[in-house]
């Protein structure tokens, strides 16, 4: 099993530096940099990372081909993977809707519009010209792996049959007992195998010695993960609608005491890798039967970031 690690951008460079060098050191072999035009900007993130460490490989996680071009996204990974030593890894994903109107985009056609970006990036990432006439200057010293960010069914298919890998929003067997199977349909389709496809379980995880205190700061992450499920996962997991309808509401009003305390045990056990590392091995093994081939530990970690990244490299990584 790999494992990974995703950051916010939404505190001083410095401290991420920080943090991903003590992830380095815990064992972790990927960092995940999320993507948001309101948080730091996660080129000018990863390029201080690349600095900052030494061994880990790092990327977005993921960005979208509607904010910058495949072009522009191409010279910043060629630069990033110059400034890495040939560690840059590329996260991409059809982005979400909110970002959009925000920033007064389009969304349009997400899955076709990720196909085309990913396929011409790979083209200038190789050297080439595309039609347009655009072509990098720069070129990687090594194959830049590109992963897909994905939920719905055909950007999972699409992934299995373009990608090297795919980050999923998720972090419960039943998940991935649905996603699996259409990666595989993609990849056997593009004449791939699952061998060539990373499946990462890109998780809300929390660690710590003591199992409530993990639970409690799992608790506001998965407010907001419930709150943003679509009608087909709450129904994978048997969540009744008017449960998340609440957390909804409550969040909508700024409410977090009655969103936070609407967020109970089924909410927990299905949108959160949680517990002492003990307990987090053992649903990591469920995952790992279901194919996923690593594990990205997101937001929150643990109650302490520090002491979880600690007792994820100790207990976890080698287990
Ligand atoms: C577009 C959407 O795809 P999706 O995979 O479900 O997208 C959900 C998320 O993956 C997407 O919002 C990601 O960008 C979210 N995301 C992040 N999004 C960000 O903006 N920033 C991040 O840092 C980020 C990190 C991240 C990490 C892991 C991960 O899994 C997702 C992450 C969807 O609806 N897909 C459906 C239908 C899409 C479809 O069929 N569209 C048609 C036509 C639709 C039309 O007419 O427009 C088409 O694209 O051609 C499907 O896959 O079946």
């Amino acid at each position: 099993m790999k494992f990974g690690i995703e950051f916010v951008p939404n505190e001083p460079v410095t401290k991420l530096n920080y943090y991903v060098k003590l992830a380095e050191d815990n064992g972790f072999e990927f960092c995940w940099i999320t993507d948001h035009y309101n948080n730091r900007n996660v080129y000018m993130t990863l390029g201080a990372i690349a600095s900052a460490t030494n061994k880990i490989k790092i990327g977005p996680g993921v960005t979208n081909p509607y904010v910058r071009s495949p072009a522009i996204a191409a010279s910043a990974m060629a630069t990033l993977d110059e400034l890495s030593g040939g560690r840059a890894t590329f996260g991409i994903g059809p982005g979400d809707k909110a970002t959009f109107d925000a920033l007064g985009i389009e969304w349009t056609k997400p899955v076709g519009t990720v196909k085309k970006a990913i396929a011409e990036m790979r083209e200038l990432l190789a050297g080439k010209r595309l039609e347009s006439g655009a072509q990098l200057a720069i070129k990687p010293s090594e194959e830049i792996p590109i992963y897909l960010g994905a939920q719905g069914p055909k950007m999972l298919e699409t992934a299995g049959a373009i990608a090297d890998g795919v980050l999923i929003n998720a972090s419960n067997p039943k998940d991935f007992e649905a996603a699996v199977p259409l990666i595989k349909k993609g990849a056997e389709e593009a004449g791939k195998t699952m061998a060539d496809v990373d499946v990462a379980a890109y998780a809300c995880m929390s660690v710590d010695k003591k199992s409530e205190k993990a639970k409690q700061a799992a608790i506001p992450v998965v407010a907001f993960i419930a709150a943003g499920s679509p009608p087909v996962v709450l129904q994978r997991h048997g969540i009744p609608a008017e449960k998340v309808e609440t957390i909804r509401a409550a969040l909508k009003e700024g409410n977090f005491g009655a969103a936070f305390g609407a967020v109970d045990d089924q909410l927990l056990e299905a949108f959160a890798l949680y517990g002492t590392p003990e307990e987090v091995i053992e649903k990591i093994k469920a995952l790992e039967a279901m194919g996923v081939t690593q594990i990205v530990a997101g937001s929150p970690i643990g109650p302490n970031k520090d002491t979880s990244i600690k007792l994820i490299g100790k207990h976890i990584i080698p287990a």
